[in-house]
């Protein structure tokens, strides 16, 4: 029998992690499209300040990749977690009159202050196949929400362009344009390495998790 490759078989070890993911009932809600409003806006001003830092966290990974390949590839997907998805953030801002003075003034909330220093240290810190793993279940992750999600397909759905966005074939295909690389890298690396990039793909998949458990229950700083 052939071993997986390293994607594959990070995503079998995080299964339950993602199972319990799409039942968080921000997910649910998410899918059945009563999810209130406020959880929804509180949710879209923590994202677009966490796709600032996870663009940043990609433009890291650009600058480390060990070929020509990895640096256009990481460049243009720090570009488009900047402009492309902050498109769709931008959309719902305006529905809800967010004001760019309110998003501003909205501190990052604990959770997404965790996740964005985290994939910020790994990206300064730890080699580029390291890092890459902790940004894996940022698109895989959502891609994978964003297809269970349509496939429960409600009608009239508030939230269905952010489900469109993240089931749509071209957030699929660069998904799969991600894992490639890492699989390339992973086939290359160590036994230290791999272990290492098994740990950054759960830590980060972890945060995914608690970042949706964060907007559901509104989270703020205690004092
Ligand atoms: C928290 C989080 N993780 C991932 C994604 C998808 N890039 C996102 N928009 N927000």
């Amino acid at each position: 029998m052939s071993t997986p490759c390293f994607t594959d078989a990070a995503w079998q070890r995080n299964l339950p992690l993602f199972n319990a993911t799409l039942a968080l009932p921000f997910n649910r809600e998410l899918a059945a499209g009563t999810l209130s409003r406020e959880r929804f806006q509180h949710y879209m001003i923590q994202d677009a300040h966490y796709l600032v830092a996870f663009g940043r966290s990609l433009a890291v990974a650009a600058a480390k990749a060990d070929d020509a390949d990895g640096v256009v590839q990481f460049a243009k997907a720090a570009e488009e977690a900047v402009v492309v998805e902050r498109a769709l953030h931008d959309g719902f801002m305006r529905e809800y009159a967010v004001s760019a003075a309110q998003f501003e003034a909205t501190p990052l909330s604990p959770v997404c202050h965790h996740y964005v220093h985290y994939l910020q240290s790994m990206g300064w810190s730890r080699s580029y196949p390291v890092a890459l793993a902790a940004l894996l279940p940022c698109f895989w992750i959502y891609a994978e929400v964003g297809r269970a999600i349509l496939a429960e397909a409600r009608p009239n759905n508030p939230y269905q362009s952010w489900v469109d966005t993240y089931a749509g074939d071209e957030f699929h295909a660069l998904v799969a344009r991600v894992r490639a690389t890492i699989d390339q890298l992973a086939a290359q690396a160590d036994a230290r390495t791999l272990e290492a990039m098994h740990q950054a793909y759960t830590d980060a998949a972890r945060l995914e998790w608690m970042f949706w458990d964060s907007a559901y229950r509104l989270g703020q700083w205690p004092c």
